[in-house]
C-alpha cells in the first residue's frame, strides 16, 4: 500500500539523543557532541512539514541505559500528549537503536509514529548519510499511522520488533534477519508491503519512570530497576559467568544459546537453580537468523525450557533483554503470569512450533 500526505502542515518532533548522526571528531575518535537543533539544520525538510526539537541528551548508544531508555519512553508520551502533534522522530546511535525502538515499540499505544533514525557517517561530513535519513524520517513520521514504531534508514523502512543492526559500518545496518522490512521510501511517497504484528502495548511503567525522575535519584532507580544481563554460551562453556549474574543481583538473565538455543546439561541445573530463586530467564542464540526451538536434549533448549528458561522466538539477545526488561518492569504478581506475560511479548511473526511442525 502506498501512503501519500495532503498539503495539511504536520508537526513533527525531532527528539535528539546523540550518536554518530551527531558526531563530531574529538582530536582521538567521534564522540555525540552536536545538538539536536544542529543535527536538523543539516537536512532538508519534506513540504508542509514543521520540525519541533527536543535535546534529550546526547551520548553514543553504546551508553544507553535502563534509566536513559525510561527519559526517552517518558519523552515520547508527554509530547504525544499534545494532539497537535502529528509524529515523533527519535535520532540515536545506531549501536543499541534497536535496543531502544523496541522497547518503546513495546509500549506505544498511539496510532501517530514514533520514527528511529540515525547515520553511519559522522556529523557535518560531505558525504554524510545523516541528512538524508532524517529527511526519510520525517517524511515516515508525517505520513503513516497505526504501525507502531518504525526504523528508517536507506530509504528503507523496518517494525522496529526483529530489527537488529546487522552491520558495522554499511551505510545500510538495519535489518530482520528471520523476516522481512516495512517499506521503501520513493518520490515523496512511502510504500508499506507489510503491517509489523505487534503484541498488545504495554501501560507506562510509572514507577521506574517516578523512580528515575525522583528527587531520591540514582539510589531510588537502583532499586526499582531490575538488573538484566545477557550470558553467551561457547564451547567449553560453564555456569561460572551465568552464575556471577545471579550473585550480582539479576532478576533477569538472557542465555544466548548455541545454534537453537542449546547449552550443557550444567548450564541447565544452574538455569533450574536461578529460577527457582525467581530470576527469570529468557533463552535466545548467538546465530544471526531463525527462531530458537525445543530440538536437542543433553543441556539443549528442551532441557533449558523443562529448566523454566522462556523461549525468545526469532528475537535476538539485545531485543530479547527489552521484552525480558519490560515485563519485569510491568506490574505483576506471580512469576507464572509474568513468564506469560514474557511469552507474549517475545513471541514474534516466526514461531518455533511451526518449525518443528515441519522437522518432524
Ligand atoms: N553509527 C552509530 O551511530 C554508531 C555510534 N557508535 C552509536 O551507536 O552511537
Amino acid at each position: 500500500m502506498k501512503w501519500t500526505r495532503d498539503a495539511r502542515p504536520r508537526r513533527i518532533v525531532v527528539i535528539s539523543t546523540g550518536g554518530t548522526i551527531a558526531s563530531r571528531w574529538t582530536g582521538s575518535g567521534y564522540a555525540a557532541d552536536a545538538s539536536g537543533d544542529d543535527v536538523v539544520a543539516t537536512a532538508a525538510v519534506p513540504d508542509h512539514v514543521d520540525v519541533e526539537v527536543l535535546d534529550l541528551f546526547n551520548v553514543n548508544s553504546s551508553r544507553m541505559t535502563t534509566d536513559r531508555q525510561l527519559r526517552l519512553l517518558a519523552a515520547v508520551h508527554e509530547t504525544l500528549a499534545d494532539p497537535g502533534v502529528d509524529g515523533i522522530v527519535v535520532t540515536h546511535g545506531t549501536d543499541t537503536l534497536e535496543e531502544s525502538a523496541f522497547f518503546l515499540d513495546l509500549h506505544h499505544s498511539d496510532p501517530r509514529p514514533v520514527v528511529f533514525t540515525g547515520a553511519q557517517r559522522p556529523f557535518g561530513t560531505g558525504d554524510g548519510d545523516g541528512p538524508g535519513n532524517l529527511y526519510d524520517a520525517l517524511q515516515v513520521a508525517a505520513t503513516v499511522h497505526g504501525l507502531g514504531v518504525l526504523v528508517v534508514f536507506d530509504g528503507l523502512v523496518h517494525a522496529a520488533r526483529g530489527t537488529v543492526k546487522t552491520r558495522t559500518l554499511d551505510s545500510d545496518p538495519f535489518a530482520d534477519p528471520s523476516g522481512r522490512r516495512v517499506g521503501r521510501l520513493g518520490f515523496g511517497q512511502v510504500d508499506v508491503e507489510r503491517e509489523p504484528e505487534r503484541p498488545a502495548p504495554l501501560p507506562l511503567p510509572e514507577a521506574a519512570i517516578a523512580a528515575i525522575t525522583s528527587t531520591a535519584g540514582a539510589a531510588d532507580a537502583r532499586r526499582v530497576l531490575p538488573r538484566v544481563d545477557i550470558v553467551m554460551h561457547h564451547s567449553d562453556n560453564d555456569p561460572v559467568l551465568f552464575e556471577a549474574a545471579v550473585a550480582a543481583g539479576a532478576r533477569g538473565i538472557v542465555l544466548v544459546g548455541t545454534g537453537a538455543g542449546n547449552a550443557t546439561p550444567e548450564i541447565a541445573d544452574a538455569v533450574a537453580r536461578a529460577v527457582r530463586d525467581g530470576v527469570h530467564v529468557v533463552l535466545s542464540t548467538r546465530v544471526a537468523s531463525g527462531p530458537v526451538a525445543e530440538v536437542y536434549t543433553g543441556g539443549g533448549a528442551v532441557d533449558l525450557a523443562a529448566a523454566g528458561a522462556v523461549l525468545a522466538g526469532t528475537l535476538r539477545p539485545g531485543q530479547a533483554r527489552m521484552a525480558l526488561l519490560a515485563g519485569l518492569l510491568a506490574e505483576s504478581t506471580s512469576p507464572e503470569r509474568r513468564n506469560q506475560l514474557l511469552r507474549t511479548l517475545l513471541e514474534g511473526p516466526v514461531r518455533a512450533e511451526s518449525v518443528l511442525a515441519v522437522a518432524h
